[in-house]
Order: C-alpha cells, then sequence, then structure tokens
C-alpha cells in the first residue's frame, strides 16, 4: 500500500499557487512536480526549475498524463515528473489549472490532494500580479482569457474533492495549510 501523495495546488492566476508551493518545499521538503510550458520564461524565471519551457516542436515529442491550452500557450505534466518526485519524497507538489486538477482527481483518487485558491477581491488579485511584475499587456491578456474566468470558480468535477483555501491573509493560509499537512502526516490514508 503506498502513501504517497500529490499535493495538487489550483485556482485562477495571481492566487498564490506557486507562492504555496513554494511553501511547501521551504517548510516540508515537498519537492515540486516541475511541468512543460510553450509559453515564455517571465523575468527570473529558470528552465527546469520553474518550468521546462519547450518550443510547440520539442513540446510535441513529450507524452503526458494530461495536458491544456491555457491563454494561448501549452502547458503538460507527465507521470515520469510524478514518479520522479515520489523518489525522492513520499508528499510532492503540483501547480495545474483547474482542469489538469480534475483530471488528477479521475486519474489518481485519493493519491491527489486538491487545494483550490480563492481570492475573492479581483482589484487585490490583479495588484498582486503587477507587483509580481507582470507586464500590463500579458495581465490583460491572461484577464481576457477563457481559462482565466473557468478557473474563478471550482468546478463541478472538484466539489467534495478540493480543499478550498482563500488567499487573503498570508498568516491564515499558512496556517490553514499546516493543519491539512499535520492531518495526512498523521494519517495518509484518513483526510480526504
Ligand atoms: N493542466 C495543467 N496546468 C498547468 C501545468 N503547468 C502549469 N499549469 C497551469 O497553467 C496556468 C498558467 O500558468 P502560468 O503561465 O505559469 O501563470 P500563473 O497562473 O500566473 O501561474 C496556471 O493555472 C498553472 O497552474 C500543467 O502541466 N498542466
Ligand atoms: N496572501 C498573500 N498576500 C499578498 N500577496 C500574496 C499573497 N499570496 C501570494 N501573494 C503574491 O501575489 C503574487 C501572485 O502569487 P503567485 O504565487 O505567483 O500566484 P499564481 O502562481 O497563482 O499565479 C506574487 O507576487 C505573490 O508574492
Amino acid at each position: 500500500m503506498t502513501h504517497n501523495k500529490v499535493f495538487v495546488i489550483t485556482g485562477p492566476t495571481g492566487s498564490g499557487k506557486t507562492t504555496v508551493s513554494q511553501y511547501m518545499k521551504e517548510h516540508y521538503n515537498m519537492p515540486q512536480v516541475i511541468t512543460h510550458t510553450t509559453r515564455s520564461p517571465r523575468a527570473g524565471e529558470q528552465d527546469g526549475v520553474d518550468y521546462y519551457f519547450e518550443t510547440p516542436a520539442s513540446f510535441a515529442t513529450k507524452h503526458y498524463l494530461e495536458h491544456v491550452t491555457y491563454s494561448g500557450n501549452q502547458y503538460g505534466s507527465s507521470r515520469e515528473g510524478l514518479a520522479a518526485g515520489w523518489q525522492r519524497s513520499p508528499f510532492i507538489s503540483i501547480v495545474l489549472d483547474t482542469a489538469g486538477a480534475v483530471t488528477y482527481a479521475k486519474e489518481l483518487g485519493d493519491q491527489a490532494v486538491i487545494i483550490y485558491l480563492e481570492v475573492p477581491n479581483q482589484q487585490a488579485l490583479l495588484e498582486r500580479l503587477t507587483k509580481r511584475g507582470d507586464q500590463q499587456a500579458r495581465i490583460e491578456r491572461r484577464v481576457a482569457s477563457k481559462e482565466y474566468l473557468r478557473d474563478q470558480q471550482l468546478p463541478v468535477g472538484l466539489v467534495g474533492h478540493a480543499q478550498v483555501i482563500v488567499n487573503d491573509d498570508w498568516a491564515q493560509t499558512q496556517q490553514a495549510l499546516d493543519q491539512l499537512i499535520a492531518q495526512y502526516q498523521t494519517d495518509p490514508q484518513s483526510a480526504n
């Protein structure tokens, strides 16, 4: 019986997915599964750390557990990526859009612990993106994408499966994460 879990962090752009994944890495030594994308790197992003940055041609050569188009770019994750993570630790994390999270819930069942992040104040979320350094044109394009609008709401397929965390105040988010992870550390079979 395996106790391996993948914490799937999902939610709209700017909701704090990367921040949460980083927190889990730093405080709980959870390896992050690196996914593949055709989008170009943002300032400071590194190949093999933030993503495997691909061309459309190189993206097409990989085989994926699931892949999506998000705001005009392709993203995908593989079973090999999960296996490599689980070789290092029983608890790993991955950042996915909500379509990917639904696929993980279906394919992996209880092995996938889904965390849906939301920031109810839209203006605050946009300010976070500007502060993060995203170019204005990119923000506008992203916010206008149908995927962004879709990810504002927990998908029906995740209702009852996802832990919803409102990421307004970071201290509260951290507390919610600590409580969730503690459940799995004491009894990995119990939670969900
Ligand atoms: N389904 C799926 N979504 C992914 C994958 N990699 C990244 N994403 C999601 O793609 C969306 C766009 O990511 P990105 O361009 O980095 O912008 P972000 O939303 O600001 O993190 C986010 O919702 C990511 O969680 C993947 O392999 N599969
Ligand atoms: N609770 C919070 N309060 C204020 N700023 C936050 C909070 N959580 C994340 N941020 C900031 O908001 C921005 C977007 O977060 P990020 O983790 O990059 O989101 P995502 O990966 O979902 O797009 C980052 O600059 C991050 O530092």
